[in-house]
Order: C-alpha cells, then sequence, then structure tokens
C-alpha cells in the first residue's frame, strides 16, 4: 500500500488493476513520452502532487510518474469522481492515494492539503492541478510549502481561467503552465473526448436514443462542439445556445439552429452545458422546459445548472435510475443526469483512453518542464513550448502508423520574407 494511503477498501483492487492495465496497453504516447523523456532523472527525490479524478487513466499517469522516481501522491477534487477499485489498486503500486467515494463532499480540501503536505513538506515539488485546487489552498492554507513548489500545471479551462485571475491580481506565487491550452490537449480531449463520453454517459444512463431527439448544446467552445457534433452524428437535431456571436455564427455555419437559451428551452428535449460558466439554466428556464426533458452539465463547474433552484422549484424528487434524478414540477418532469456535475466523470467512465493519453503525455512533459525550469520561470501563466506540443502530435501520428512532412529550407525561407 503506498505509504499512508487512505482509500475506501483495499480489497477493491483486483478490479482497479485491470482497468489501470487496460489504460497502460492503450497509451502509446505515454509510454513513449515515459522511456523517451521522463527517465532522465528529473524526477528523482522530486514530490509531485495530483489533483484528478481518481480513475484507471489518472492512475496511470501517477504510476509512470512514479516510476521516473517521484514521490507522486494524488487526491480527487470530489467524492464524485473517485473510483474506488482503482484508488484500491494504485495504492498498491507506490503512489499516495486519499480519496474515497463515500467522502464528505465539504471535506475534499482536506484531502488536497493531505497531497500538499506529503509532496512539499521537505522537498521540492510539482503539482498537476484541476481547476487549481492544489494552487488555491497553496495560497491560503498552506502558504508555508510555497517556497517549495516549482509550479503547477492546470488541467483544465476554468482552472487556467481561475490561475489568469490569479495572474490578473498580482498573486500567483509560482509559475503555471496551462496545460489545457496545449493544442494537444484542448483540440481533442475538450472537443472529441467531452464530445464522445458526455454524450456515451447520457445515453447510458437514461438508455434512451439519440436518433431523433432535439437536443440543446450551450457553448460552443471546444467542448461543446464536441458534444454538438457527437450527437448530430448520431442523428440529434441540434441547437446551441451561445453568448458569443461569433461562436453563434460558427454553430449556424456548422449546420446547427442558434437561438437564446429560453426559446431553446421551449423546444429542446436534451439540453447539455458547457461553458464553465454560473446560472445556464435557471429556474425561468426550467418553468418553459417541455414535460421529460434531461439535463447535463459537461463543463467543469457545477453551478451551470441551478440544481438548488430546481431542487425548490419541484415538490419531491427521486433516483429513478442510477445516476438520473427526477423532479417533479407541477405535473411536469425534469431529469437531471449526473447530479449537474461533470457528467461524463460522475456518471460514466470519463473521456476515451486514447484521448487522455495525449492529455496525459502533455502533462507529464509539463511536470518535468516545470521540474527543470520552474526556478526560471516568473510568476504568471505560461504555454508548453510549441516543440513539446508538437512532438506529442508526431508520437501520436507515429503510434497510428501515420505522419507529415516537414517544410523544406525554401519553404521556410519562403513563408518567412516578404519579398516578392
Ligand atoms: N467534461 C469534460 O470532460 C471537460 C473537458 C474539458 C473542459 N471541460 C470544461 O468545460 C467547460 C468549457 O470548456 P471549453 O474548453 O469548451 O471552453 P471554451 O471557452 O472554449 O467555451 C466556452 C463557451 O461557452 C460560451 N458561454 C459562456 N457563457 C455562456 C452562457 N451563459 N450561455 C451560452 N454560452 C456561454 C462562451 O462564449 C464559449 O464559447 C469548462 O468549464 C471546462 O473546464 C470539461
Ligand atoms: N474535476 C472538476 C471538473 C473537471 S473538468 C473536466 C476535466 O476533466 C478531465 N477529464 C475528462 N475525462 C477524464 C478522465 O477520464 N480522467 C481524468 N481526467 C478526465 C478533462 O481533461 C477536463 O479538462 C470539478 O471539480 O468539477
Amino acid at each position: 500500500m503506498g505509504s499512508d494511503s487512505i482509500v475506501r477498501d483495499p480489497s477493491l483492487a483486483p478490479d482497479g488493476h485491470r482497468k489501470i492495465d487496460w489504460a497502460a496497453e492503450h497509451s502509446p504516447v505515454l509510454n513513449r513520452v515515459r522511456d523517451e523523456y521522463l527517465k532522465d532523472g528529473t524526477f528523482e527525490g522530486l514530490g509531485v502532487g495530483v489533483a484528478l479524478p481518481i480513475e484507471a487513466k489518472t492512475a496511470y499517469l501517477t504510476i509512470v510518474l512514479a516510476e521516473a522516481g517521484a514521490d507522486v501522491s494524488v487526491a480527487s477534487p470530489g467524492p464524485f469522481f473517485v473510483q474506488d477499485d482503482v484508488a484500491a489498486a494504485l495504492a498498491e503500486r507506490g503512489v499516495t492515494v486519499y480519496a474515497s467515494s463515500e467522502a464528505d463532499p465539504l471535506e475534499a480540501d482536506r484531502e488536497l492539503e493531505r497531497v500538499l503536505d506529503r509532496v512539499a513538506g521537505g522537498r521540492d515539488a510539482v503539482l498537476i492541478d484541476d481547476r487549481a485546487g492544489l494552487t488555491r489552498l497553496a495560497h491560503t492554507t498552506r502558504k508555508g510549502l510555497l517556497p517549495r513548489i516549482r509550479g503547477s500545471s492546470e488541467e483544465t479551462t476554468s482552472g487556467v481561467a481561475k490561475f489568469r485571475a490569479m495572474e490578473r491580481e498580482g498573486v500567483l506565487e509560482f509559475p503555471t503552465l496551462a496545460a489545457n491550452d496545449a493544442r494537444c490537449k484542448y483540440l481533442f480531449d475538450n472537443r472529441y473526448g467531452t464530445g464522445q463520453s458526455a454524450i456515451t454517459a447520457i445515453m447510458q444512463n437514461t438508455n434512451l436514443m439519440m436518433g431523433g431527439k432535439r437536443l440543446v448544446v450551450l457553448g460552443y467552445g471546444w467542448c461543446g462542439k464536441g458534444i454538438a457534433r457527437y450527437a448530430a452524428g448520431l442523428g440529434a437535431r441540434v441547437s446551441v445556445c451561445e453568448v458569443d456571436p461569433v461562436r453563434g455564427l460558427e454553430a449556424y455555419a456548422d449546420g446547427f439552429d442558434v437561438l437564446p437559451a429560453l426559446d431553446a428551452c421551449e423546444r429542446g428535449e436534451i439540453f447539455v452545458t458547457a461553458t464553465g460558466s454560473t446560472d445556464v439554466l435557471t429556474r425561468e428556464h426550467f418553468e418553459r422546459m417541455r414535460d421529460g426533458a434531461i439535463l447535463a452539465n459537461a463543463g467543469g463547474v457545477d453551478v451551470e445548472i441551478d440544481v438548488d433552484g430546481l431542487r425548490e422549484a419541484s415538490s419531491g424528487s427521486r433516483e429513478v435510475r442510477r445516476n438520473v434524478e427526477e423532479f417533479d414540477l407541477e405535473g411536469r418532469k425534469i431529469y437531471l443526469v449526473g447530479r449537474g456535475l461533470v457528467v461524463n466523470l460522475t456518471a460514466g467512465d470519463g473521456h476515451p483512453v486514447e484521448i487522455m493519453d495525449l492529455t496525459f503525455a502533455i502533462q507529464a512533459l509539463c511536470a518535468h518542464h516545470l521540474a527543470n525550469n520552474g526556478h526560471a520561470l516568473e510568476n504568471r501563466v505560461h504555454l508548453l513550448p510549441k516543440e513539446i506540443d508538437d512532438e506529442v502530435a508526431r508520437i501520436k501520428l507515429d503510434a497510428v502508423g501515420m505522419g507529415v512532412d516537414s517544410l523544406t529550407s525554401e519553404q521556410e525561407e519562403f513563408l518567412a520574407g516578404w519579398r516578392e
């Protein structure tokens, strides 16, 4: 057992090992990155603190970092993102885990603090963060650990927004890499990953058909584009709601209806939020929805759907299927999938392995970059250098038997010049 791990039930480990082995086998990019870049001694004796959903792909990332010499400790941003069998298996593989699906959601910060204490108490550390949870605590309740932290790398769009807010306020005390903003992350994870896994979670948990359904996507960023595309591919009739007119126009050009959310409420049968913002679907929206409307959130914050408002507006609620709650609104039923938290993780198995293989190759290289260069970077939000992003894409293309050309020196000169 990873020393001082806290998991719900260690006897669940065998199932967790099988899931992790499957993820490892289908992660060619992370495996190449491990063999070619991570074993250069950078991680020897370094602490790596990780806040991510505890499932098999996350587990494999942490195992790879531990095998490269790091002392890795991991916790989940909340109990709804914990697979207990994976947590149990991980604890047997040399990673310290603080995670239980039965933990009190209000105590999630305590587990993140344990991670910080373990990795940065007495040695240098880097952080792999989710919605800036570890970083927020390092700047508040664990300030004493700040000098030990070489930097953090952020997984998701909403987290990067928090880091930029800290940078604007001038309070960031170590450098950050916006892993989410690497092209090998958001172009695949946010778009295809969320597209596939959010739609799959809705279909599996409701056991209803996608073909013919009127599905409304709120937010047409990278996640929204993926959701719209996968739903349309399955035959849904997709409408899009946006606040950015250019994104709205993009959705129109992609073949979707674009309309204000209140209007969309009257026609939609399934609603999926993916904005990263608050109060996107509220009581005034629920009041206009048809009987049987299905709601799910695929954004990285838990306030896109006003679940408290839905509860207050309804005369009662009950779980009608696993992960599906039915609300009674004066005879009309509204169904919420996955509690209004990020549906592909709370009511599904997260993104496909091949997607997280790319994302976690980026994260591993972000941690490696921070470990080597964190001291020299300003306390700002940085991008992973483009060459590293390109290298990850090259490795993936190679793994699927494909490849790209290189510019000739004449082409480079032509593109860089202005004289005819
Ligand atoms: N489910 C997942 O696994 C997953 C994966 C990646 C990112 N995310 C999260 O999903 C959210 C979106 O990420 P993204 O990368 O697509 O971000 P993005 O910035 O590319 O897109 C967000 C879009 O939402 C629009 N928007 C904002 N407020 C709106 C409102 N009230 N109504 C309609 N549209 C609105 C914005 O104009 C923007 O186009 C973030 O919270 C991110 O952290 C989730
Ligand atoms: N945990 C956050 C929400 C995360 S947003 C979603 C992020 O989860 C990541 N993600 C999606 N699927 C998986 C998975 O299967 N494993 C680990 N991370 C995932 C993805 O990269 C994305 O940026 C919360 O507190 O609400």
